[in-house]
């Protein structure tokens, strides 16, 4: 094991254990209302074993990339620095189509872009932002998976 991989592990060691560590689409729910839309049963695994389901739509999605790119993508590609890193592509909007549909061809392309995100440097796990977005709320605690 390489010096780097030590660290690494090491630093990964020092994590909280609420840091979430796995998150997996598990189903999608419609949410009837004024306007129907669907939300994402995701269970997240955390470095200290537990485990629980949050629940979030796509927009909620959309805008946790909107902050983390603001933080951490370099304005130019070409120049990263020390804490900006290549974030995955988050999957676009769909402006028409089949709302079902489109939740169902979300699901692997979102749990391919939360596996990339957790994948990123220990560093990046700690951001704040990203610990929110996959805490689980008391909102998520109430609901049944
Ligand atoms: C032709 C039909 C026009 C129309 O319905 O547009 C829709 C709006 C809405 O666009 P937005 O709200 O900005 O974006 C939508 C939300 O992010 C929605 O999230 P959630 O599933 O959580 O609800 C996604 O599912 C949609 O794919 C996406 O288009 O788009 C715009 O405002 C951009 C200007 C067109």
């Amino acid at each position: 094991m390489s010096l780097q991989q030590l660290r690494d592990e090491s630093d990964f060691d020092q994590l909280p254990h609420n840091v979430p560590v796995t998150a997996t689409i598990a189903d999608i729910e419609e949410k009837k209302g004024f306007i129907d839309h669907y939300r994402f049963v995701i269970e997240v695994k955390t470095k200290g074993g537990s485990k629980y389901f949050i629940y979030r739509r796509y927009r909620e999605f959309f805008t946790l990339h909107q902050n983390l790119e603001s933080k951490y993508s370099p304005e130019d590609a070409e120049k990263p620095g020390p804490n900006t890193c290549l974030l995955p592509p988050l999957p676009g909007k769909i402006f028409i189509g089949n709302k079902k549909e489109i939740a169902e061809g979300r699901i692997p392309e979102l749990n391919t872009y939360m596996k990339r995100l957790l994948g990123l440097p220990v560093w990046f796990l700690l951001d704040d932002t990203l610990r929110m977005f996959f805490y689980q709320t008391d909102q998520d605690s109430q609901q049944q998976p």
